[in-house]
């Protein structure tokens, strides 16, 4: 059967981590972790503090190497292609974004098309770019903030803002590092709900997110990961993963999951009954 490069592209995963081993200042950080991620899927990387998701997000975005194993990212195998030209169709958002100057939202979504912080000097975005920074700021819901000033500007803001700027060059792959910390409950859900019409609009396209919090995933969360210590605990489909026997065991602590409206939250056990047998 005849298969389109369309389709061809559609099916191959957007990266595969295979095996992989990281290790810092004699520290294993990553052990033997492996993921696929497709087009289309929507990853939570959950975990407690020092698990290694920041680690496994710099892999996945093209930073740093692997120690022993084998990351390919969009079709290249990290170590035999250029970083630098890889990372320019990953849309990794930072939530530390190091911007010191006084751009508009606007200004700060079109940087996305140079790959740069500041616009580069005597630079115009053409009007394609300005069309498309229009467009994606009205799905993240910032269409209002053209013309405000970053410094004036709320974290959840700045947050949404960023996610538009990192999909200017409409990158295949989208990686958000806990995006939701920090956010006041009407921020937060402005992003999800954000995050939830980009992936319906987008259908290509495949995210990776990391947080600690199971109420910051967007009902569109497909597959979940959950890491502790360098290693994977369970990893696949989110309804699979996403259990309280699992997550438990990833926090070590005895942990209850009920999920409504395609929204996860999680709370404390209830302590076991006595056993009176
Ligand atoms: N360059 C390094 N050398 C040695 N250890 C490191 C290095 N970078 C990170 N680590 C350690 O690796 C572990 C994993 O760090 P990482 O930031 O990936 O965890 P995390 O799951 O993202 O944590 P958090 O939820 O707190 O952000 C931590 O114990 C951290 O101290």
């Amino acid at each position: 059967m005849h298969t389109s490069p369309e389709e061809a592209a559609w099916h191959s995963p957007v990266m595969a981590v295979d095996h992989v081993d990281l290790v810092r200042s004699g520290r294993l950080l990553l052990d033997q972790v492996s993921l696929v991620v497709r087009p289309g899927e929507h990853w939570a990387l959950l975990g407690p503090n020092g698990a290694g998701k920041s680690t496994l997000l710099s892999l996945l975005g093209a930073q740093r190497h692997p120690t022993r194993g084998e990351v390919h990212v969009l079709g290249h195998r990290l170590g035999r292609v250029d970083l630098r030209e890889l990372r320019r169709h990953i849309g990794h958002v930072d939530p530390r974004h190091p911007l010191r100057s006084s751009l508009t939202g606007r200004q700060v979504v079109l940087t996305g098309a140079t790959g740069t912080i500041e616009p580069p000097p005597r630079w115009t975005p053409r009007e394609d770019e300005e069309t498309r920074a229009a467009h994606l700021m009205r799905v993240l819901g910032v269409e209002r903030l053209g013309e405000a000033r970053w410094p004036d500007l709320s974290q959840g803001e700045r947050g949404r803002l960023l996610i538009a700027r990192a999909l200017m060059p409409a990158p295949r792959l989208l990686l958000l590092d806990e995006p939701a910390t920090g956010l006041d409950v009407s921020a937060r859900e402005q992003l999800l709900s954000g995050l939830d019409r980009l992936r319906g609009e987008q259908p290509a396209l495949a995210s990776v997110l990391v947080t600690h919090h199971l109420e910051e995933l967007p009902a569109t969360t497909t597959h979940a990961l959950l890491l502790r210590g360098g290693q994977v605990v369970s990893s696949g489909p989110a309804e699979e993963v996403l259990t309280g026997k699992a997550v438990s065991t990833c926090f070590d602590h005895p942990i209850r999951i009920d999920r409504h409206d395609g929204r996860w939250v999680a709370r404390a056990a209830p302590p076991a009954p006595p056993d009176l047998g």
